[in-house]
């Protein structure tokens, strides 16, 4: 039997599920949001379109996207306890505060309990809504400023804005960060996805596959990749360092950050407006030279990446952010606020068609053998 069974480490290469939500072409470099190409989305749409789109299966009519969007604003609230409770825990990592203040959102918002598909919906726009107002309101708190309340007047993106900076965007900077999150939204059965199937798999609430998903995105082989790319870029420090920073990784056969990816073979098609995100911002204030060096990383990597090993969408990312002053340990909650649509519409499918998600493992531990009693071993 053991010699027999195939195993899948990592679950490389299997489908466990049918899912139309987005499409991913590894080998052409392809992502598409229900039929419509990542690049016409972020050069066109907005993220509130996108998550409507997402979760709801359409773009939004005028009037659709208005009901859509006024939802939203108005979900911007946070029951008192959750900043007592970020209060206490402010000098932890964002995502463990994140994570925490979700999942006592469960606890606090008795509406959080039910599930069925009107109540996915409904939590996930309200989580939609406050998972911005919570990251914003940890780094107020732990830099002993008080939370910035929402700005019903302002869009998803430029109203994170605004309460992560307590100043309003303008209209660039704001729709720079809508683009960042219309490209992090939804990326198929990626580890956090996954996760958070697995949880509503149980049948339990969208709170728990959220939280799960949060716990999952946090990890430098997944969300937590952008953090670790800048810390990289700051390590190298200038252009010219790059080719023996990258030589030194590969010679300990260390990862790359923002290099890599399970699915894409061809360049992550979400990089190209992260890259030209830094390109223009980086020219805008005067400051070239984080660009300089991602793109001499880029070039450093060129002969390891005959096997398809290009960069990800945590590679320019970071100093996109890092250009606005957000702190870098921001960068992963960052994509979480993103990602909150694909989430949510997974768990929905989840629900939709469930079946406990319960895979094998093959034992390959000791033979049969006598209990021996603690006295005697
Ligand atoms: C939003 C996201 O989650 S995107 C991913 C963000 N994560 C990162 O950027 C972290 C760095 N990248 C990685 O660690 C990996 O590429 C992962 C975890 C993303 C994907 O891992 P896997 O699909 O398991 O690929 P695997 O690790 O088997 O890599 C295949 C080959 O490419 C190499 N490789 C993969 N990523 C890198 C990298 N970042 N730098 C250098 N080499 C790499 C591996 O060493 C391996 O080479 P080998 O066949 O000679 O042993
Ligand atoms: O799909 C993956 O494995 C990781 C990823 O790029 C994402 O979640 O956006």
């Amino acid at each position: 039997m053991t010699d027999t069974v195939k195993i899948n480490r990592g679950l490389k290469g299997i489908h466990f599920e049918r899912c139309g939500v987005s499409d991913i072409d590894g080998a052409r470099g392809e992502l598409s949001y229900r039929g419509y190409s990542i690049h016409d989305l972020a050069t066109q749409s907005t993220f509130e379109e996108v998550a409507y789109l997402l979760i709801f299966g359409e773009l939004p009519t005028a009037a659709q996207l208005a009901d859509f969007d006024a939802r939203l604003r108005a979900a911007r609230v946070l029951p008192q306890p959750i900043y007592d409770i970020i209060a206490a825990c402010k000098d932890g990592h964002p995502m463990d505060v994140l994570r925490t203040a979700v999942s006592a959102l469960a606890a606090l918002e008795p509406q959080a309990q039910q599930t069925g598909e009107e109540a996915f919906i409904e939590n996930g726009i309200r989580l939609t809504a406050q998972v911005p107002m919570i990251v914003a309101a940890h780094d107020n708190i732990r830099n002993d400023r008080a939370p910035v309340a929402p700005d019903p007047d302002l869009s998803h993106a430029a109203n994170w804005l605004w309460m992560l900076k307590g100043e309003k965007p303008d209209a660039e900077t704001a729709r720079l960060a809508d683009v960042d999150f219309i490209l992090h939204a939804e990326h198929g059965s990626n580890a956090s996805s996954f996760a958070a199937r697995v949880t509503i798999s149980t049948e339990t609430n969208l709170h728990g596959g959220i939280v799960t998903a949060i716990s999952t995105l946090a990890g430098p082989a997944h969300g937590g990749a952008a953090e670790d790319v800048m810390k990289m870029v700051h390590e190298i420090g200038k252009p010219e360092n790059a080719a023996a920073y990258v030589k030194a990784k590969r010679a300990n056969r260390e990862a790359v950050m923002g290099f890599g990816h399970r699915v894409y073979r061809k360049e992550d098609p979400r990089a190209r407006h992260l890259r030209e995100g830094v390109r223009r911002l980086g020219e805008k204030m005067g400051a070239p030279e984080w660009y300089e060096i991602l793109q001499a990383v880029v070039e450093a990597m060129k002969p390891y990446s005959r096997h398809g090993l290009n960069v990800n969408v945590d590679f320019y990312s970071g100093v996109i952010y890092q250009l606005h002053g957000i702190p870098m340990d921001l960068y992963v909650p960052i994509f979480a606020i993103g990602r909150m649509p694909g989430w949510v519409i997974q768990c929905i499918e989840q629900q939709r068609s469930n079946i406990l998600i319960r895979p094998l493992t093959l034992y390959d531990g000791p033979e049969p053998r006598a209990y021996v009693p603690i006295g005697d071993r």
